[in-house]
């Protein structure tokens, strides 16, 4: 992309109403506008993150069976009358009359809907084990919406429901998602900690939220150190052998770690001290089992192997996309700006142009540009009449991962220079030992 023909406001200013990193370098990298309070418009450079990141959550819960589907975003409160949620969920919840004066919701979540879908199709214990899920807007009209994307009214969840003929195979199911979103978020360059939390309006007994830690994050946590050294890598899972995903559930919660919810200090302090920890949180997946919570009152029941017709277990599981672009920032920023992790920036490489207009650089960045498109590379190429401080400083906010300055001087001796973002050095090198090294 070419940044003379791209839509990226820059702000020079910090906007005074963000108070957290991440909600001051959105604002200020043009990735994201305030419509109103909690709810933005995703600018071009913003919108680019978030289909990264959709992108990755797709893949990872395709890769572990479970298919993705659409529902709308507007909901009828008869079926949150039906699962007794329609009052109980409370003032968070956007309640809107249509014009045949019927009941309508913004939906928060999707149990009631994904429940009623599975009971007017599905029968028997044949059809399971099943997981639905899908990527969709949310509406929480959150008293306080603040920290910008963090804890927006509208939101971007992946919301998955499982369906399932008992306990062992519900838990089978809550193991496989764990599993899910370990490798997710390391694809994305996050640390997030599965911590055992408090299930709240959801509801059930069994639930981990994942939090990345970060002095920002609004949970209180507290964890033995000895879980930051697990990594899942790319190892390769077989989601349907029970034995497997419940080890590595096993492995991954066996060190203490929770949220003050569930925070138990008599085992904390078994921990040796050297090892203990406490710290903020931002929680950016939360997965549940509350088994027959709405298919009981629902009557999603299939029959069973015997011929009895039973209510089947469920549990949900989500992943907060919008929330995470902002979790990342958290994590990934120095005071010059975001440093985006390889696996989400949004341009891989960014190319400034010390001297727009003459001929050798112009003909170096183009065949540069070209050498990176050609593969798969997504550049940026600055080739605005600026300075050349404007330049740099306009990278390091929006923080690509890679720059490649050229300039008439460099070429003189067949060079340009490779920049590191996040670790700031530079390097002199041929055009196309600075293509490899980016790719
Ligand atoms: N106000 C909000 N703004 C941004 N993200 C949010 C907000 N509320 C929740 N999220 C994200 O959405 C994830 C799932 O939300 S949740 O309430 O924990 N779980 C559910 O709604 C279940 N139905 C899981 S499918 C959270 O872990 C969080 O990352």
């Amino acid at each position: 992309m070419r940044l003379s023909r791209y839509f990226l406001p820059v702000l020079k200013e910090t906007p005074s109403e963000a108070q957290i990193a991440s909600h001051r370098l959105m604002l200020r990298a043009g990735m994201i506008k305030q419509a109103s309070a909690g709810i933005y418009s995703w600018l071009p450079m913003g919108f680019k993150v978030l289909k990264k990141l959709e992108a990755i959550v797709h893949e990872e819960q395709i890769r572990a069976g479970h298919i993705p589907m659409l529902m709308p975003t507007l909901q009828s409160a008869d079926l949150w009358r039906e699962s007794g949620r329609y009052d109980a969920y409370g003032p968070e919840m956007l309640r809107i009359r249509d014009r045949h004066d019927r009941d309508m919701l913004y939906g928060p979540t999707n149990e009631e809907m994904i429940t009623d879908i599975f009971r007017s199709h599905v029968g028997s214990y044949k059809d399971l084990p099943l997981t639905l899920y899908h990527i969709q807007w949310k509406f929480r009209d959150e008293v306080r919406p603040r920290f910008g994307v963090m804890r927006g009214r509208e939101f971007y969840m992946k919301d998955g429901y499982n369906f399932d003929i008992d306990y062992d195979s519900a838990i089978h199911a809550y193991n496989r998602h764990m599993v899910s979103y370990l490798r997710t978020y390391e694809r994305m360059g996050l640390k997030a900690i599965p911590m055992r939390a408090d299930s709240g309006p959801i509801g059930g007994d069994d639930t981990h939220e994942f939090l990345v830690l970060a002095d920002t994050g609004e949970s209180e946590v507290f964890y033995d150190s000895a879980i930051l050294d697990l990594t899942f890598g790319d190892r390769h899972v077989n989601y349907d052998d029970r034995a497997e995903c419940a080890q590595i559930v096993k492995e991954w919660t066996t060190p203490y770690a929770r949220t003050d919810e569930t925070h138990d200090a008599a085992l904390y302090d078994a921990i040796p001290e050297a090892r203990r920890r406490s710290s903020r949180g931002i929680e950016v997946g939360q997965i549940f089992y509350f088994g027959t919570k709405y298919s009981e009152p629902m009557g999603a029941t299939v029959v069973n192997d015997k011929g009895e017709r039973v209510p089947v277990h469920m549990g949900s599981h989500g992943i907060g996309v919008s929330r995470l672009v902002g979790a990342l920032i958290e994590a990934n920023h120095d005071d010059r700006g975001i440093i985006w992790p390889e696996g989400v920036t949004p341009f891989h490489c960014g190319i400034v142009n010390l001297k727009q207009g003459d001929a050798e650089a112009d003909a170096a960045c183009k065949g540069i540009y070209k050498a990176l498109s050609d593969k798969g590379l997504e550049p940026l190429y600055d080739d605005r009449e600026e300075r050349a401080g404007a330049k740099f400083a306009t990278m390091d906010l929006i923080g690509l991962p890679w720059r490649i300055t050229v300039g008439p001087r460099g070429l003189k001796t067949g060079v340009v220079e490779l920049t590191s973002r996040r670790t700031g050095d530079s390097e002199e090198m041929s055009p196309e030992a600075a293509v490899a090294r980016v790719a």
